[in-house]
């Protein structure tokens, strides 16, 4: 940690280097070096590792990935926190290393890299968290510091209380593990929260399957997590949607004669495009566990209300037994199982 001092005023404000630490930018600044080692040591860098860092702050993560790989890209949004980066680097040996990007790194276009250490502003854990496992090319792993709550929904698994939406999606398109606990007094400020340190390495191949299709699904099993499937798929609302993309797909299909019935893989941009706006939440973790709310109109299509598409949304249900099972145990195979199963009925959720 550079050698600043600390200075309390009404407003609490905390000082490193003469900055006063912007909450809302995020800025908890690791003050204990061990934890800082103990990271580095886990992130497993070569020599030859270009490291992306995504908030280097003060830079005492950012020397310690100097120290231990070929070069260092940071991306800081904060001009004060790039001022003291260069006061601190400048005319040492790291200083023709180490490649400092200002600007947000939601919006800015990120470097090559192989790996990505990171503690980042636990505000843009879910969209930074995407766009990092829809860049190209795919990067070894990344280690990042991330409020616990989000770390544990990250890890969770089928039947935890916290397996949601982000667990699901998230472990689509990588392998995730929770390598450290750290504690709220490791930083300066304190934050309200504790934190976690995970590993998240992209899996290359991706599954074949449309992440759009996957998460219409993902996102109606989940809104009502805790309800049998059978029960989310008798509500109006849901069979009424899925009855408009079974006739548009089948309208498509008709004027498509000749082509391959297969589900194209889908193109990386979707993911781009569901990380430029985070706002949409839609990874978030602000809905997992709600139940979606029932209009009074969304009503349960049942006995003599039973409609021929109902059937046949029933049928797909039952052949693969998935009526009377919920979200919150499904595991990510039989979830691939039911978009698969669903798809050949010709039944799509995009
Ligand atoms: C939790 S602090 C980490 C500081 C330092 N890496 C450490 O571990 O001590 C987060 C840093 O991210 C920066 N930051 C906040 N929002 C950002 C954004 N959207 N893009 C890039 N950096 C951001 C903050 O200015 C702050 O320096």
């Amino acid at each position: 940690m550079a050698g600043g001092k600390i200075r309390k005023t009404h407003q609490r404000q905390h000082l490193q280097g003469g900055i006063p630490f912007e909450k809302s930018k995020g800025q908890h600044i690791l003050k204990n070096p061990m934890l800082v080692d103990t990271i580095v040591q886990k992130a497993g860098i070569k020599p030859t590792d270009v490291v992306l860092e995504i908030g280097p702050g003060t830079g005492n993560l950012t020397k310690k990935l100097l120290e231990v790989s070929k070069s260092v890209v940071a991306i800081e949004l904060d001009p004060r926190m790039i001022l003291e980066l260069n006061r601190r680097f400048q005319g040492t040996p790291y200083s023709n290393r180490l490649k400092v990007i200002q600007g947000d790194v939601l919006k800015a276009e990120l470097p090559y890299f192989d790996i990505c250490v990171a503690n980042i502003p636990y505000q843009i854990s879910s969209p930074l968290t995407f766009k990092l496992l829809s860049h190209r090319p795919v990067f070894r792993c990344a280690v990042i510091m991330f409020q616990r709550e989000f770390a544990m929904r990250l890890v969770a698994n089928p039947g935890d209380n916290l397996y949601c939406r982000l667990s699901v999606n998230t472990q689509l398109l990588a392998r995730i593990s929770h390598l450290l606990k750290i504690g709220r007094n490791n930083f300066k400020p304190p934050p309200k929260v504790d934190s976690s340190v995970v590993r998240i390495e992209p899996r290359s191949p991706l599954p074949p399957v449309s992440f759009k299709e996957w998460d219409g699904l993902i996102r109606l099993c989940f809104n009502r997590k805790n309800k049998t499937l059978g029960a989310i798929f008798k509500h109006k609302s849901v069979l009424s949607l899925l009855e408009k993309n079974y006739k548009t797909a089948r309208a498509l299909q008709q004027g498509q004669t000749g082509q391959a019935d297969e589900e194209p893989i889908d193109d990386m941009e979707v993911f781009a495009d569901t990380v430029e706006d985070p706002s949409a939440d839609m990874y978030g973790v602000r809905d997992e566990g709600d139940e979606m709310e029932v209009e009074e109109d969304d009503v349960m299509v049942e006995g003599s209300d039973m409609s021929d598409f109902k059937e046949m949304v029933m049928g797909v249900l039952k052949q693969g037994d998935f009526a009377e099972k919920r979200a919150s145990k499904l595991t990510q195979v039989e979830f691939l199982y039911l978009l698969s199963i669903f798809n050949k009925a010709g039944i799509h959720f995009a």
